[in-house]
């Protein structure tokens, strides 16, 4: 799915109107009646729940005055408030007039607000895409209000003074919804870690808008759907043998942290790689064989850690970095693999924190590797703090392109920057994945995807991002999110890979 600007999303708006030869209002209705069957169907209103209506002059308060008339119709007492204004919107305007007599309408008056109870149901209808600065005055005296009530507020499109897709100021009243009922498309500051305490769970409400409008819409930015996954994971053919899937070098682990390597080595298993060696430092070796005995496993020379790089001729991808610690001998193993390698690296954990202690080895980092960090990796990597999460999907699109590599910032909604300039959302995967080792199960399974000739990098990228959260997914009703352990995702891959398998 595409992630559209504000303007943008005005934009198709009036694409949608055009094409369907609808008038503005007609949308307005859609988009009003989506919200009121959301909120009957999802919510289950009590006859006697309170609920108020807080509307503000534009078309998001349009929207806001048809949901306040349908829930009067269906018999529930609303309460509207609407928000002083010195111009309002045609559409408002025109939806103004048709509310019906009975229906409590007041004007917000900022010393003497409303009496909202905890057990009360607002319907945030303030602002939406069309917020043009950060809230001030009385609108911002009632959001505070609003969100010091304790009552479950519903934001229309957007919660009220949270930009669709910049930063707003620190400290600006914004809307802290329990839910955000959004139109079609996500925008992206439902993505985004700062925004989660204003847009609480969001869900996108179908609008009809025009199909060819949002094919022809221009965006480097993409919220990647299990729809669109579908049918990219190719079926193994049926004369296929393990030279078919290819043969993966995975460089893992270190005194004490030879469970990342095992871990890493379990998924790229489970991802299907035809043939998987795994190069531990001695210490590891009976670990490994015995813990994942249909990988190869080739100890380094030195005990704790590795200390030289085997020969990459037979191998179709090589992973690097999961409990790999960072002494000097092992950069120097990372130095080689980024000078020698001539194919795909998936590069994690302490190859990161290596390649951010040393920056000289990003410059020898191969076109079209793979880095994974997490965002304080990522800090270590790029080496300057950023400043809010839109500047830090900023510094992952630049550094992508600037190294020609795809780049992941991992968290809920993952990120993957391509070299091209294009991020990617992932939509899979769940809280019980803040668990250590996580990330090793996701660099081999990713390894394995990369080491399957069939795929390209970005989609070898994507299908391992979504399989990875989506395994989770299908792990949690069995272990719950306390209950989830890295190892439990490994359980689930082939499943996750399984669906992906059929259109
Ligand atoms: N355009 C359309 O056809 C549709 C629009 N829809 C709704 O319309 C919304 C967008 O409507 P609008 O473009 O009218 O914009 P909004 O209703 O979000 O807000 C615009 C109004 O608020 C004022 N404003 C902006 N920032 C302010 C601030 N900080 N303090 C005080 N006033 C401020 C503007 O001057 C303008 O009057 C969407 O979010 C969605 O809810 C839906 O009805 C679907 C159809
Ligand atoms: N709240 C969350 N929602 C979805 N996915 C998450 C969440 N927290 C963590 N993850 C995923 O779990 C993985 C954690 O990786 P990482 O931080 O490297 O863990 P570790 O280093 O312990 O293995 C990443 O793929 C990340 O996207
Ligand atoms: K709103």
């Amino acid at each position: 799915m595409k992630l559209l600007s504000a303007a943008q999303t005005h934009a198709l708006d009036q694409a949608t109107i055009k094409a369907q030869n609808i008038s503005s209002i007609d949308l307005m209705e859609r988009a009003a009646n989506a919200v009121t069957d959301w909120l009957f169907k999802e919510l289950l209103l009590d006859y006697d729940t309170e609920i108020h209506v807080c509307c503000g002059p534009g078309n998001n308060g349009g929207d806001g005055l048809v949901v306040a008339r349908n829930l009067h119709r269906a018999g529930y007492p609303v309460r509207l408030w609407l928000l002083p204004a010195a111009r309002h919107s045609a559409d408002f305007t025109h939806q103004q007039h048709q509310l019906p007599a009975g229906l409590a309408v007041q004007e917000v008056n900022p010393d003497k607000l409303p009496d909202i109870a905890a057990t009360a149901m607002v319907v945030d209808a303030l602002f939406g895409t069309g917020l043009s600065r950060p809230l001030e005055g009385d609108a911002a005296t009632l959001v505070r209000h609003l969100n010091a009530s304790g009552a479950t507020v519903v934001a229309v499109d957007m919660p009220s003074g949270l930009f669709a897709d910049a930063p707003q100021p620190a400290g600006c009243a914004v809307v802290q919804a329990r839910y955000t009922l959004s139109f079609e498309l996500p925008k992206l500051a439902f993505l985004l870690p700062q925004n989660a305490g204003f847009v609480g769970d969001w869900r996108l409400l179908p609008l009809g808008l025009d199909a060819q409008a949002i094919r022809e819409a221009k965006t480097n930015l993409f919220f990647v759907t299990a729809d669109e996954m579908r049918g990219r994971f190719p079926e193994r053919p049926k004369f296929s043998h393990k030279g078919t899937f290819g043969h993966a070098l995975l460089l893992a682990g270190s005194q004490g942290k030879i469970g990342a390597a095992v871990l890493a080595t379990q998924a790229c298993l489970r991802g299907g790689v035809g043939l998987l060696t795994t190069r531990v430092p001695a210490v590891g070796y009976d670990i490994l064989q015995i813990s994942a005995p249909e990988a190869m496993c080739l100890a380094d020379p030195a005990a704790d850690f590795l200390t030289e790089l085997p020969d990459l001729a037979p191998y179709a991808a090589v992973g690097i970095g999961p409990g790999l610690g960072q002494q000097d001998g092992t950069r120097e193993v990372l130095r080689q693999l980024l000078t020698t390698a001539e194919v795909p690296l998936v590069i994690d954990a302490d190859a990161l924190n290596l390649l951010g202690a040393n920056p000289e080895l990003q410059s020898l980092l191969p076109p079209g590797s793979l880095l994974t960090p997490h965002p304080k990796e990522f800090e270590r990597l790029v080496g300057e703090p950023a400043r809010d999460d839109y500047h830090r999907l900023e510094q992952l699109r630049s550094f992508a392109n600037h190294t020609g590599c795809y780049c992941v910032l991992k968290g809920a909604y993952t990120a993957l920057a391509t070299p091209a300039g294009h991020i990617f959302f992932n939509s899979t995967g769940n809280p019980g994945m803040a668990t250590g080792g996580s990330g090793d199960v996701l660099t081999g399974l990713l390894l394995a995807l990369h080491a399957d000739q069939r795929l390209s990098p970005l989609d070898a990228a994507l299908l391992g991002l979504h399989a990875h959260g989506r395994a989770a997914d299908l792990a949690l009703p069995h272990t719950g999110h306390a209950g989830l352990l890295a190892s439990d995702i490994i359980r689930f891959i082939g499943p996750a890979l399984s669906e992906l398998e059929i259109l």
